[in-house]
């Protein structure tokens, strides 16, 4: 039985996953870890296959934005080490305890409140990671006060283990390394504060994928690869440095539902943007803005189809888009291409992030539960996930 009724899929290439992680565990140094960023449903990709195929690759521990990330891959059955990124409310510690599964941590409020809870639980001790902000603004302790304090609190806690320290970096993504250097010096003057108290360092990162290929002696004991992972570069800046190769893993395609031929001029989608011209051949295809292909698109998005670029013409739809493709060219149930490549040519998502004005990061993320993930290995499908068929 087909395992998905609307012919629109994401392709995920297993083999370019394992390339990535391949590529940076060789422009790192041999005790330099790799933690699989796999937040956000695998940016898009499918966390679950996607953590498989990283930790088989060589990659030793994941990370996720949210504890909900982390349950479902321990309940797919992945019991490798992994760290929640973001803020976990403490009355959430418990099931950190039950699936163990790392913390972040910065505030001796919560670490006082979050030991009660597995105290009064009598559940296992969890794993904690210390946040320093050094300029991103976002979580973290900001001074060296602060962060001792921190540090005693985790020490003076039955239920809670110091198991890392971290920052994340703003700006190493950019030529300019003033900001990233800074950050840099103040995250060893945090260490070497702690250093100086007497303290042995548990396990020490700060490199993000920008700050692993510029800075790749800064990898301590892991970096947390996120966006290079999946092949993609953190910013024009990064892919021109071309220290690494990487291999972007995603497509997305799609079937043509149906074709015709402008006999007489008419108008195609809401608002009637666009009117073909006798003779020119429109096709409809399966995918809309309520699956994550954005609807700024509209009139100005391409498709690959037969090796060639073709236009979308009028305004992207909630399900379906129109493009304009050769005169007598097109049948239905021909393969067409909205992210990746077909024949010579491609359109990637750093192409599309710039016609919509963001990141290619937010590209793959907007691609939602209405897609199944293909996954492929050496050109053959060996596993097809639908998040719409569990519901
Ligand atoms: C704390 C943290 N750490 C790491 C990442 C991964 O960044 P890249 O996708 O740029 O590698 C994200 C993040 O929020």
């Amino acid at each position: 039985m087909k395992p998905f009724s609307r012919d629109t899929w994401v392709e995920v290439d297993l083999n370019a996953i394992r390339a990535n992680v391949e590529t940076f565990r060789g422009h790192l140094p041999k005790s330099t870890g790799i933690m699989a960023v796999v937040k956000a449903d695998g940016y898009g990709h499918g966390a679950v296959h996607v953590a498989r195929e990283a930790l088989a690759s060589g990659a030793d521990s994941l990370a996720v934005a949210m504890l909900d990330e982390a349950v479902i891959l321990r309940t797919a059955g992945i019991d490798a080490p992994i760290l929640v990124l973001g803020y976990t409310p403490a009355d959430s510690v418990e099931t950190a305890s039950r699936l163990n599964v790392e913390l972040t941590a910065y505030s001796t409020e919560w670490i006082v409140s979050a030991n009660q809870r597995l105290e009064q639980a009598e559940l296992r001790p969890v794993g904690v990671h210390v946040k320093t902000d050094t300029g991103m603004g976002r979580l973290g302790v900001r001074t060296t006060a602060d962060l001792l304090e921190v540090v005693a609190a985790l020490e003076n806690s039955a239920k809670l283990e110091w198991t890392g320290i971290f920052t994340h970096f703003a700006c190493a993504d950019e030529p300019d390394t003033t900001h990233v250097r800074g950050q840099h010096e103040m995250f060893q003057s945090f260490l070497q504060a702690l250093r100086e108290q007497g303290k042995k360092l548990p396990k020490v990162h700060c490199c993000n994928t920008a700050a692993a290929i510029a800075f790749p002696d800064w990898g301590y004991d892991t970096i947390r690869l996120g966006i290079g992972l999946y092949g993609l570069y953190p910013s024009p800046y990064m892919k021109e440095r071309a220290d690494v190769r990487l291999v972007p893993a995603l497509s997305l395609k799609t079937k043509i539902a149906h074709v015709k031929t402008a006999v007489e001029p008419f108008t195609v989608s809401y608002g009637a943007t666009y009117t073909a011209k006798p003779g020119e051949r429109i096709a409809t295809l399966p995918i809309g803005y309520a699956d994550g292909y954005s609807r700024l698109l509209s009139n100005r998005g391409e498709v690959l189809y037969n090796g060639s670029r073709y236009q979308v013409v009028g305004r992207v739809c909630m399900d379906q888009i129109m493009v304009r493709l050769e005169p007598g060219l097109g049948q239905v149930d021909e393969e067409v291409v909205l992210y990746g490549k077909q024949g010579n040519e491609e359109i990637s998502l750093d192409e599309v992030a710039a016609l919509l004005g963001t990141i290619n990061y937010e590209v793959p993320c907007m691609l939602n539960y209405r897609i199944p993930r293909v996954y492929v290995r050496n050109k053959e499908v060996v596993e097809v996930f639908h998040p719409l068929a569990m519901k």
